[in-house]
C-alpha cells in the first residue's frame, strides 16, 4: 500500500526504510529538505492515491498539532491520520474530533524501539475504531517485530498512547533500578569488576532484559561512565504517568521516585538539603558544610 510519512528524524527515517523493505510505497515529508521526498505536506497529500493514510512522526505537542491542523485541511473524507509520536493520550480525543469533523479517521499509535527499530522492529500500541485500524494494518504489520507479539490494538482512541505512556513509566523505574544497583556495586571495594557482574546477569537471572543488555553496551563503551555527567532529561511520559496515577488514585511509588530522581539530577546543589541541614543545625546543633 501507499503511506505518507511526516517526520523523518531518528524514528521516521528508519521507519520509512523498514516499511519500504516490506514492499510498500512511502512518500516522506520533513521540514528539513535534506531528509524529505517532497517539499510540502500539500505535495505529499497530492501524490497519494485515496483513501490516503498519513503517519505523523514529529515531536509531540506543537509540531504534531500544527501537522494535524494542516492535514485536516488537505485530506479528504475516508482518509486516515496516524499519530505515532509520543503524544499525550489526552490530545488524541481532540485530534480525533477535529479530523472527524471533516470525515477523516484517526488512530493513535505508541511506538517503542528507538533507533534499533529498523532491524528489531517497532513495538506498536494503537487505539481507534476497528475500521480505521484495519486500513493501517499492513503498515503495522511491516513495522512490528517478527514473531507473535509486539503489537496490540489496545482499545479506543487514546488507548495506544495511554499504553505507551505506562510503558515509558515502567521504563523509567527499570532504568532507575539498574542505575541504583550499578552505583552501589561501584561503591564497594569487594566487587572488583562491576561491568562483568552486569554482563553475567544477561543470562539466567531474574533481571535479564534488553535494558540490561544496553547497560552492558554502555559500560563497554565507557567502563565507569566517566565521560558522562549525571544529568537526565525527560520528555513528558513519566510526568503524565504520575499525573494519571494521581487522577486514578493508583499508588506508583517506584515510577514517581524514578521521575523525581531525574529532577534531582539537574541540580548542582540541593536547595531542600540545605533546609534539612539548616534544620538539623537549628534543633540539634549538628554541623553544616559551607559553600565552597
Ligand atoms: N527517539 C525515540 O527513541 C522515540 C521512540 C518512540 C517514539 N518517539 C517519538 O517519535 C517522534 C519523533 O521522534 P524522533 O526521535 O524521530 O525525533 P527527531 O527529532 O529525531 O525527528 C523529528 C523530525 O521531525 C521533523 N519535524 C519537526 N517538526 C516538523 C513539522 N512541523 N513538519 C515536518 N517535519 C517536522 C524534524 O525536522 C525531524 O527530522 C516524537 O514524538 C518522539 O517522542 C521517539
Ligand atoms: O519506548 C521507546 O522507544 C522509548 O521510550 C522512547 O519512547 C523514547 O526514547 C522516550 O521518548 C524517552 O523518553 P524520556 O525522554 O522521557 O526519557
Amino acid at each position: 500500500m501507499e503511506l505518507g510519512l511526516v517526520g523523518l528524524g531518528k524514528m521516521g527515517g528508519n521507519m520509512r526504510e523498514r516499511i519500504r523493505r516490506a514492499g510498500h510505497t512511502v512518500i516522506g515529508y520533513d521540514r528539513n529538505p535534506d531528509l524529505a521526498d517532497v517539499h510540502s505536506l500539500e505535495e505529499l497529500v497530492g501524490k497519494l492515491k485515496g483513501p490516503r493514510v498519513v503517519w505523523v512522526m514529529v515531536p509531540a505537542g506543537a509540531a504534531t498539532q500544527s501537522t494535524i491542523d494542516e492535514l485536516a485541511e488537505l485530506l479528504s473524507p475516508g482518509d486516515i491520520v496516524v499519530d505515532g509520536g509520543n503524544s499525550r493520550w489526552t490530545d488524541d480525543e481532540k485530534h480525533a474530533e477535529e479530523l472527524a469533523a471533516k470525515g477523516i479517521g484517526f488512530v493513535d499509535c505508541g511506538v517503542s524501539g528507538g533507533v534499533w527499530g529498523l532491524e528489531n522492529g517497532y513495538a506498536l500500541m494503537y487505539g481507534g475504531d476497528a475500521e480505521n485500524v484495519a486500513k493501517v494494518q499492513p503498515i503495522f504489520d511491516a513495522l512490528k517485530p517478527e514473531g507473535e507479539f509486539g503489537s496490540v490494538h489496545a482499545g479506543k482512541v487514546g488507548a495506544g498512547h495511554f499504553a505507551k505512556m505506562v510503558h515509558n513509566g515502567i521504563e523509567y523505574a527499570m532504568m532507575q533500578a539498574y542505575a541504583e544497583g550499578w552505583e552501589l556495586l561501584e561503591k564497594v571495594d569487594s566487587v572488583t569488576d562491576v561491568r562483568e557482574v552486569f554482563r553475567s546477569w544477561q543470562e539466567g537471572t531474574v533481571i535479564r532484559s534488553w535494558l540490561l543488555d544496553l547497560a552492558v553496551n554502555a559500560l563497554d563503551e565507557d567502563e565507569h561512565l566517566e565521560r558522562l555527567r549525571g544529568f537526565a532529561q525527560d520528555s513528558g511520559e513519566g510526568r503524565w504517568t504520575v499525573e494519571a496515577a494521581i487522577d486514578n488514585a493508583v499508588p506508583l511509588p517506584a515510577i514517581t521516585a524514578s521521575l523525581f530522581a531525574r529532577f534531582a539530577s539537574r541540580q548542582d546543589d540541593s536547595p531542600q538539603m540545605k533546609m534539612i541541614a539548616a534544620l538539623r543545625n537549628q534543633f540539634g546543633g549538628h554541623a553544616v558544610e559551607s559553600k565552597k
